[in-house]
C-alpha cells in the first residue's frame, strides 16, 4: 500500500517539525487537522520552523470521502482525550494512526477507540521547542516505530521507505515496547528531576547527588518495567546518564519548560502511570509517589 496522504493532529513543537520535514519532501503529502478556531489562528500567524515559514493545508473535515493513509498524533498527554474525539471523523477503514507522544499509554487509549489494527506505536527523540508561532530544533532526531504485535508490516515498510526518502532518521523495530520504555525511563527520571530541581541538562555532568537520584528512581522504573514484561535494566540507566551529559548543557527538558511557562505537565503519564502500574503489580513506588505529589502541589498553585 502506497502512502499518498499524511495528516497531522497536533502542530506544536514536535508535530510542526515533522510536518515541515515532510512538506519539504513533498508539499502535496501533508494536511493538518484543526478546528475552526485553530484554522483562523494558524492561518493568521503562519508557523515558522527553524526560521522557514510554512503555509500548511488545514482541514476541518473530510472532503469527498477521502481518508488519509496515515495520521501522526502529536499532542500532549493531557490533550489526548479531546484529540481522540477530533480524530474520529478522519479515521477511515485503512487509516493508520502513529502516536509520537511520549509515554506508554497513548497507543492503548487509541486502540480502545480505533482498534489495535489502526494503531502504530512510536517514540520520537527530538529537542523541538515552540514559542509563539516559532518552532526551533537543534538535533536531527529519530523516530522509532513498530506494531505492538508486529502486524501491518506492509504499511510500516512503506512508512520506513517514505521517511528515508524524506531524509527523516527512523527505525522500524520488532521490539517497539522495549524502545518505548527505553525512552520512557528518560522522561520519568530526567524530566521529573529537572522539573523539581529546575536544572538544565548541564547539572548531569557534574552533580553527583543528581546522578544518585537518577539511580534510585531509575531502579524503581526498571522494577515496574520488568513486571510489565519489558526487559530493560541498568544499561538503560547508564545510557540515560550518558545522553543527559552530551546534550546542550543549557538545554531544558520539556517538563521543565512546562513548569517555567506555568503549563500543566505530563506528570500523569510519567510518575502517575508508574504508580498505577506499581499498584497493579504490587510494587512499592515511593520515589514516584513523592515526585507525583510534589509536581501536583506545584501545579495546584496555577
Ligand atoms: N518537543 C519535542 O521535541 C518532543 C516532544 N515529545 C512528545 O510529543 C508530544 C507533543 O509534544 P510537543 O509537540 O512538544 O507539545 P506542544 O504543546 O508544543 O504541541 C501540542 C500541539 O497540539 C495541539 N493540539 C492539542 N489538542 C489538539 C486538538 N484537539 N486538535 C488539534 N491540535 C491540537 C496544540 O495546539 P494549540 O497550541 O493550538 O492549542 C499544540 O500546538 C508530547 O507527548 C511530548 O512529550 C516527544 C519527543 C520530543
Ligand atoms: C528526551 C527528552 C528529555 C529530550 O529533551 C524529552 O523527551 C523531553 O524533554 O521531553
Amino acid at each position: 500500500m502506497k502512502i499518498n496522504s499524511i495528516y497531522f493532529l497536533g502542530l506544536g513543537a514536535l508535530g510542526a517539525k515533522y510536518a515541515a520535514s515532510l512538506v519539504d519532501y513533498n508539499e502535496n503529502l501533508v494536511k493538518v487537522i484543526v478546528n475552526e478556531e485553530r484554522k483562523i489562528r494558524y492561518e493568521t500567524e503562519a508557523i515558522c520552523v527553524n526560521g522557514k515559514k510554512y503555509d500548511f493545508e488545514y482541514v476541518t473535515s473530510i472532503q469527498n470521502n477521502q481518508f488519509p493513509d496515515l495520521i501522526f498524533l502529536v499532542v500532549k498527554s493531557n490533550q489526548l482525550n479531546d484529540a481522540i474525539n477530533d480524530l474520529k471523523p478522519f479515521v477511515g477503514e485503512n487509516t493508520m494512526i502513529v502516536s509520537l507522544m511520549n509515554g506508554i499509554t497513548s497507543e492503548r487509549i487509541l486502540a480502545e477507540t480505533f482498534g489495535w489494527n489502526r494503531v502504530v506505536n512510536a517514540v520520537a527523540y527530538m529537542d523541538a521547542v515552540k514559542q509563539g508561532n516559532h518552532v526551533t530544533y537543534g538535533s536531527i532526531g529519530r523516530i522509532i516505530f513498530g506494531h505492538v504485535e508486529n502486524k501491518s508490516q506492509d504499511i510500516l515498510n512503506e512508512l520506513h521507505q517514505l521517511l528515508n526518502d524524506a531524509e527523516i532518521p527512523n527505525e522500524l523495530t520488532l521490539e517497539i515496547e522495549r524502545a518505548q520504555w527505553a525512552k520512557y525511563i528518560v522522561n520519568v527520571v530526567g524530566n521529573q528531576l529537572t522539573y523539581l530541581l529546575e536544572f538544565p541538562y548541564g547539572q548531569f555532568r557534574t552533580n553527583e547527588y543528581l546522578n544518585h537520584l537518577v539511580d534510585l528512581i531509575g531502579k524503581e522504573v526498571i522494577t515496574v518495567a520488568n513486571a510489565y514484561g519489558v526487559s530493560i535494566g541498568q544499561p538503560e540507566i547508564d545510557k540515560l546518564k550518558k545522553t543527559m551529559k552530551i546534550v546542550d548543557e543549557n538545554g531544558k527538558t520539556s517538563m521543565l519548560q512546562d513548569r517555567e511557562a506555568k503549563r500543566y505537565s505530563e506528570v500523569d503519564e510519567f510518575s502517575g502511570e508508574i504508580i498505577r502500574l506499581g499498584k497493579q503489580y504490587e510494587i512499592e513506588t515511593p520515589y514516584n509517589e513523592l515526585i507525583y505529589n510534589m509536581v501536583k502541589a506545584i501545579e495546584k498553585t496555577y
